[in-house]
């Protein structure tokens, strides 16, 4: 049981940790004989903490009146007053939704209050000189926020480059978390932890760089009671240590008995705000759950609670007009160089002092936790703190200080650029989507469309009904003519079943010849004198078309008047006439652009390539700052100092050597191995189709900024896409569309360049021609344009 001669050294140690860690594992204390002994002593307390006590530790934090709503009608955070001194820590406890990470996220920075201050270090958080966003800060977030495709130790490279850390501290630092946290292997993926392997990685990668502040959001879920006091006996070695100041959130209510201050939250406001063991005390509770449930109990009793902590240091509770002033203390306890004294800062002078405004922080922890007594006998008393930087201060009570090197408030840092290329590459690399999304659906693509789309089509099946039957026949004549290789013919007795052959889809068109075609066909051109209406009928060859399938009527048309040609050519020699006799008086010469038998591919080709390169980049662009954002990396990343244009230069400049693939296997693939042809220089297709492709990525990028989600940002892909297709002359000759939508689908970005890249490689134009020119200009100005977009945009609203 506990004796006063624990007690008097209690006192006379100045609260020695490691004794009364020491006598929990003994069970030697006894809560109401610890609280009498106190009462007992309260005159040799009160000299103890008199006017020779040091002034109290400066705040950390300090926030008054602080008010924020996300929707104006519903307020998160009201009146909000917290203090938090340095190297202490402080646990912030209230239900689920009460508005605690709000709260931490506007201690961050992150968020702006809409009433009040908020002093982290005396300064506004956000400046430069604290370094909060930055290295002046840890900040471990609800969610995981880790890279699942990384392995533990390139974590905490990862980190440790963001912050600037050596890569020896960071090796030493990996090893010591790996043990001090019970985690597996440092190549271990992070997928392949379990979920609470997977939050003390994330913790140890929170503390890994030493900030003055650690701002942890729930570091404790999901780990087991052991490794908890394993985690809060670390959490109070770094405050005693190094000076850290720690503010935590935990739905563990009662572990927050390890802190030296606890605020209550509820609904958005601070119930209370005290030592842990003097709320017990006050409310003659024995556990902090109690505690809640009774502030929460008093707050129903007068719903008008107010409660203010923090700088006046005392509870208010208004009701209506009166005012009931709730004493309150707040003695602080230095430690400092190993001689520990303690000090009273009660708002009142120390004559005001009773055994109320006794700094119970220093009672020894645990009194009434008998789980965690137990726990403790199985727990070192004392944990080493990790191996500290040679450099490293001893102290962290100035806030500049932290192991790295610290993160520079530049626009761009060297150390966070490279970290954020390398997590990047990585990415890309564990990542099997992205590498086929880049390479390998291009090339699927450029070889479905060769094969498959605008080719000359071959083996149209057309229905021939030829009513003479006689092999010698002008009719047969002109059926040999005919191109057998596009068209096979289907021969029929009659018309009917000709038709009828159309109508279930055996053949497409049918050519009739008529029973006197040779005769009726000599007489029509030998006795032109003699022509009649019998005569031109009986000489005619009909095509019923079927003009559904467009493809194949136009194209069995074209074969049939090629036909023709060569059919009047042998009739005309062969009746003795020049064989130009029946020639078409309207004559192709030579072809001065293009090739010279049609080919709707190659009017196609230089919108196919950059539509497939455009889109694909913009796919890829759509993932990146989305997912970061919503895997929690984006917060946790700007918490630790990283600036927007880091984020979007490291996705630009990392995919810069994909897409140059990317483009390369295209072109390789279209011209080396489909054979297309390119008139103009290869070098100007490259650029050109380079530049759609970064512009794809731009786009996306920016689309991945703006979306509230991953789905709207894909959609917002494909939606984009495909009116950009269809209004960008690639299929169709902008020419055939009314005049207002032409002029509309000039602003189509991918319009210009599209003709840029047709007069290259049809015309062989160059860059020099305006008209090439223009395309190349509309390309770079709505890249840079949607970039700068999209960055003021991640700016405005990270
Ligand atoms: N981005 C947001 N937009 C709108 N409302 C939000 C947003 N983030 C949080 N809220 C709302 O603000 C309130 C406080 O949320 P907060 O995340 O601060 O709670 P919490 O106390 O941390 O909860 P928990 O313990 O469950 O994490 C909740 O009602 C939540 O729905």
């Amino acid at each position: 049981m506990f004796s006063p001669k624990y007690y008097n050294r209690y006192l006379d140690d100045h609260f020695d940790r490691q004794y009364y860690s020491a006598r929990l594992k003994l069970k030697k204390f006894d809560t109401d004989e610890f609280q009498s002994m106190i009462i007992a002593n309260q005159q040799h307390l009160l000299a103890f903490a008199g006017p020779q006590a040091p002034e109290p530790r400066p705040p950390c934090i300090e926030t008054r009146n602080l008010s924020f709503h996300y929707k104006a009608s519903q307020p998160v955070l009201k009146n909000i007053s917290i203090n938090v001194p340095q190297g202490r820590i402080y646990a912030l406890l209230g239900s689920s939704g009460c508005g605690k990470t709000t709260l931490l996220r506007m201690i961050l920075g992150m968020l702006k209050p809409k009433t009040g201050t908020i002093r982290v270090f005396g300064m506004q958080p956000g400046t430069a000189e604290i370094k909060i966003p930055g290295s002046g800060v840890g900040y471990m977030p609800q969610d995981l926020a880790l890279f699942r495709l990384f392995s533990i130790a390139e974590t905490f490279e990862y980190y440790g480059r963001l912050y600037g850390i050596p890569m020896e501290t960071i090796k030493e630092r990996t090893k010591y978390y790996i043990e001090f946290l019970n985690l597996p292997g440092k190549n271990r993926l992070i997928t392949q932890l379990s979920g609470g392997q997977q939050r003390r990685v994330s913790l140890a990668v929170t503390l890994m760089h030493e900030p003055p502040l650690l701002i942890l959001d729930e570091p404790t879920v999901g780990v087991d009671s052991v490794l908890r006091l394993k985690i809060w006996n670390y959490l109070e070695e770094l405050c005693g240590k190094l000076g850290t100041t720690v503010i935590i959130t935990t739905h563990y209510t009662e572990e927050a008995r390890n802190s030296y201050r606890v605020g209550f939250v509820d609904s958005g406001i601070i119930l209370a705000e005290d030592n842990p063991q003097r709320l017990l005390f006050k409310y003659n509770c024995r556990s902090l759950e109690d505690v809640f449930l009774e502030l929460c109990l008093e707050r129903a009793r007068l719903p008008e609670i107010s409660v203010h902590n923090g700088n006046n240091q005392s509870t208010q509770v208004n009701t209506g007009n009166q005012q009931h002033p709730i004493p309150q203390v707040q003695i602080i306890v230095e430690e400092s160089d190993g001689n520990r004294q303690e000090s009273s800062s009660s708002s009142s002078s120390s004559s005001d002092r009773s055994i109320e405004q006794i700094e119970m922080s220093q009672i020894p922890k645990d009194l009434n936790n008998n789980d965690n007594n137990n726990n403790n006998n199985m727990v070192p008393a004392t944990l080493p703190i990790p191996p500290i930087h040679p450099n490293a201060p001893q102290s962290q009570m100035d806030n500049k200080n932290s192991t790295g090197k610290g993160t520079s408030q530049a626009w761009l840092d060297y150390g966070r650029f490279t970290a954020l290329l390398a997590k990047n590459y990585l990415l890309y690399r564990r990542n099997p989507v992205s590498i086929i999304l880049m390479n390998v659906i291009p090339l699927v693509q450029v070889t479905l469309f060769c094969v498959t789309f605008a080719r000359n089509p071959e083996n149209i099946p057309v229905a021939i009904v030829n009513f003479e039957n006689h092999s010698l026949s002008l009719s047969n004549l002109f059926i040999d003519q005919l191109d057998q290789k596009s068209l096979l013919l289907h021969y029929y007795d009659n018309v009917d079943n000709a038709i009828g052959s159309v109508q279930n889809l055996q053949t497409y068109n049918v050519i009739t010849f008529p029973s006197n075609f040779s005769r009726f066909f000599r007489q029509r051109f030998l006795k032109p004198e003699q022509i009649t209406d019998e005569i031109v009928r009986q000489s005619t060859i009909s095509l019923f078309p079927d003009t559904t399938q467009a493809v194949f009527y136009l194209y069995t048309y074209q074969k049939v008047l090629e036909a023709l040609e060569k059919f009047l050519v042998i009739v005309g020699k062969s009746m003795g006439f020049n064989p130009n006799f029946f020639g078409s008086p309207v004559v192709l010469t030579e072809t001065m652009y293009g090739q010279n038998n049609l080919q709707y591919l190659e009017f196609v080709t230089p919108g196919m390539i950059i539509a497939v390169v455009h889109g694909l980049s913009m796919l890829i662009g759509s993932f990146t700052i989305i997912r970061e954002r919503f895997d929690g990396h984006l917060e946790r990343g700007f918490v630790a100092g990283i600036r927007t244009t880091e984020i979007l230069l490291s996705h630009i400049i990392f995919y810069l050597v994909p897409l140059f693939t990317q483009v390369v296997l295209v072109l390789f693939l279209t011209f080396y191995i489909f054979d297309s042809q390119s008139k103009g220089s290869l070098w100007e297709v490259f650029l050109m189709t380079f530049i759609m492709a970064f512009q794809g990525l731009i786009f996306g990028i920016a689309m991945s900024i703006t979306c509230q989600s991953q789905v709207a940002s894909l959609l917002m892909v494909f939606i984009s896409e495909m009116p950009m297709i269809f209004t960008s002359g690639v299929l169709w000759p902008l020419e055939s569309v009314p005049p207002l939508v032409q002029t509309l689908a000039m602003f189509n970005p991918l319009t210009l360049p599209i003709r840029s890249l047709h007069y290259i490689m049809l015309r062989g134009w160059t860059l020099m021609r305006p008209e090439v020119m223009f395309g190349m200009i509309s390309a770079l100005s709505y890249m840079f344009i949607t970039l700068i977009s999209g960055f003021v945009w991640f700016e405005l609203f990270k």
